[in-house]
């Protein structure tokens, strides 16, 4: 546990109170709670602290504004709640399925929902792959959980026909975009694009694979 997390919350970004607006306490508050307990709890790794707000925060909050009008999401592989619990503070008109196999992290994102007074939170633990019967969404996200062609079987199962696939990835996008060719083709995604998100805003800029399912 690290007591003096002054020195995190003292990097935020000018940014994260535009992304943020009314709700930036909220933000803040789990950030400090990520900073505090995140390595403990093996969430975070301990090099992380330092860029907490910029790469993975802010990075996840620059999804928010993709997200439909009081829709239904699922973030796929939730983790310490990025991007999920960190959308679910932006967004508070879109219902949030935190889907997430590990117990410890359950209790985490079940414990912060809480303690934030988060409505619109439910964690469902399992994986995607086996909760697909109890869940249909509009939109799904998921971040650091696998490579497109594993992960694009995994999310088209919970999103309703007309839906969104909304995947962050890193500069290797594109590869992964061809090595998941045939897979695109079999699951019938459309509108294929990515999106470059947060130049100038974040550390690194923050690529989005965004496709729309059958
Ligand atoms: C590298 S972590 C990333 C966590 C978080 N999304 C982030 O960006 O920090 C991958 C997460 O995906 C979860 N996961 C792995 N396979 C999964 C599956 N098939 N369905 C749902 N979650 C899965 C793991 O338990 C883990 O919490």
């Amino acid at each position: 546990m690290t007591d003096d997390v002054a020195p995190v919350l003292e990097q935020e970004p000018a940014a994260a109170a535009d992304l943020f607006g009314d709700r930036i306490e909220l933000a803040r508050s789990f950030t400090g709670e990520l900073a505090r307990r995140g390595e403990e709890l093996g969430l975070i790794g301990p090099l992380e602290l330092p860029r907490l707000w910029t790469r993975h925060i802010l990075n996840s909050a620059l999804l928010a504004p993709l997200l439909e009008a009081e829709g239904r999401v699922a973030d796929v592989g939730s983790g310490a709640g990025l991007p999920g619990l960190v959308l679910a503070i932006a967004r508070p008109d879109v219902a949030f399925t935190l889907i997430e196999p590990m117990e410890r992290r359950c209790d985490w994102l079940n414990a912060e929902s809480e303690r934030l007074g988060l409505e619109n939170v439910t964690v469902l633990r399992g994986r995607a792959e086996d909760v697909a019967d109890a869940v249909v969404v509009d939109q799904v996200t998921a971040r650091a959980v696998s490579a497109l062609s594993k992960l694009i079987p995994l999310t088209v199962p919970l999103v309703r026909s007309g839906g969104q696939l909304i995947l962050m990835k890193g500069a290797r996008v594109d590869e992964e975009i061809e090595k998941a060719r045939k897979v695109i083709l079999r699951k019938r995604l459309t509108d294929v694009e990515v999106l470059e998100l947060g130049v100038g805003v974040v550390e690194e800029t923050t690529r989005v694979f965004r496709a729309t399912v059958d």
